[in-house]
């Protein structure tokens, strides 16, 4: 397609598109069969992709009224980074096909939407040109391969790039029962290869604590473990010397029956008490989801699903789109339970 015809498929009509579950909606015609049940779906039968929505909806909200909210400042700050706003872009893989841009645009969204990018290892885009459009501080996401030596040179690079922070997964040392994906016969089209990842998650060597301890001799950037559900996992994060814990199920991608994120949140932020920030990520869709995570012990959300659904319904423009309306919501949400700065949010926010 010329970059004229993309510009026009790209535009989104905003009377129309005002949530993120419209870009969901638009994108099944957007995208192919194989690249929108890619990314749709989760494991087996997925209970889990449901229930972190379904938990996130669950929870009320117990507003706070006549204190001044003339003025609502979203901002925070986390490993060292001043965020206007704590949506971060969760790790996801093969962004070309879900548009022909690819991680460029994704980076580009990022930027003007200013929000922190976590690239995830299985790029479609090498991570120098990423780095190169990217106007915003960029994390990358790595899947430890077997082959130590290359896993410590591919984060060397994303170090030596100026990534500033490294998300280890953990939730995956196989990959989950992906029905769905496999009745639509995943492959990457011709064309669209993983410049810094071969192979898919097939790997053998055990891959343990020792291993993270190996990882955080060597780089200087901050690491984060992503995939942690269980508060024992958390303290031991904590005593690993973690910078941070991305509080996730995969988006319920990989086990299916594990809890709604939002439900496991309360006893992991218990249990750390804030020595480290936690970031949560799974079912994240509207304003009042992000209030309520950070009520419940989260310092920050990342958002998968609706990140791709925007890039495949409007490229760059789709992905600045999603969040900047996410942060939006968020405003309003703050707005009207009384909560001027994201400090302010607490547990009391939340109807017991
Ligand atoms: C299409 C897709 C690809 C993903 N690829 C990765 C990946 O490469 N690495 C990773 O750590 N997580 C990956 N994830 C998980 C996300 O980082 C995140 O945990 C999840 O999508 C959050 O839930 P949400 O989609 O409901 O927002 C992927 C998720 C999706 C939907
Ligand atoms: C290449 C895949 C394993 C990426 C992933 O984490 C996912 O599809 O959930």
């Amino acid at each position: 397609m010329n970059q004229q015809n993309q510009l026009a498929m790209d535009k989104i009509d905003s009377s129309q598109i005002l949530n993120l579950f419209d870009f969901e909606k638009l994108a099944v015609g957007k995208m192919t069969t194989m690249a929108y049940e890619y990314v749709a779906s989760g494991a087996a039968d997925e209970f889990t992709v449901r229930w972190n929505r379904q938990a996130l909806d669950a929870i009320k909200l117990n507003p706070t009224v006549l204190t001044d909210v003339s003025q609502i400042d979203t901002s925070t700050s986390l490993l060292g980074l001043d965020l206007p706003y704590p949506i971060l872009i969760a790790p996801t893989a093969y962004h070309k096909i879900m548009h022909p841009e690819g991680e460029h645009a994704t980076a580009r969204g990022a930027g003007s939407a200013k929000a922190v990018y976590v690239v995830s290892s299985f790029t479609t885009t090498p991570l120098e040109e990423i780095a190169k459009v990217a106007t915003q501080p960029l994390w990358f996401q790595i899947y430890v391969r077997d082959d130590r030596d290359f896993t410590k040179a591919l984060i060397q690079q994303a170090e030596a790039l100026g990534f500033r922070a490294l998300c280890i997964t953990v939730d995956t040392p196989v990959a989950g029962v992906r029905n769905r994906q496999d009745k639509a016969l995943f492959g990457l089209p011709d064309g669209v290869n993983t410049p810094h990842m071969y192979g898919g998650l097939a790997e053998k060597k055990p891959f343990t604590w020792k291993d993270i301890d190996w990882i955080k001799s060597f780089t200087k950037m901050p690491v984060l473990l992503k995939g942690i559900l269980n508060s024992d996992d958390a303290e031991k994060a904590v005593a690993a010397g973690m910078d941070g814990i991305i509080v996730s199920n995969h988006g319920g991608r990989n086990l299916d029956t594990v809890p709604a994120t939002i439900e496991a949140l309360p006893r992991i932020s218990e249990k750390v008490n804030k020595r480290i920030p936690i970031l949560m990520d799974g079912g994240i869709r509207r304003g009042t989801d992000v209030l309520k995570a950070i009520a419940l012990g989260a310092n920050a959300v990342l958002v998968g699903k609706p990140i791709c659904f925007g890039l495949a319904c409007g490229g760059a423009e789709g992905v600045t789109k999603v969040l900047e309306i996410l942060k939006n919501e968020l405003e309003l949400a703050m707005a009207l339970t009384g909560r001027a700065t994201i400090a302010s949010i607490d547990p009391s926010v939340i109807w017991k």
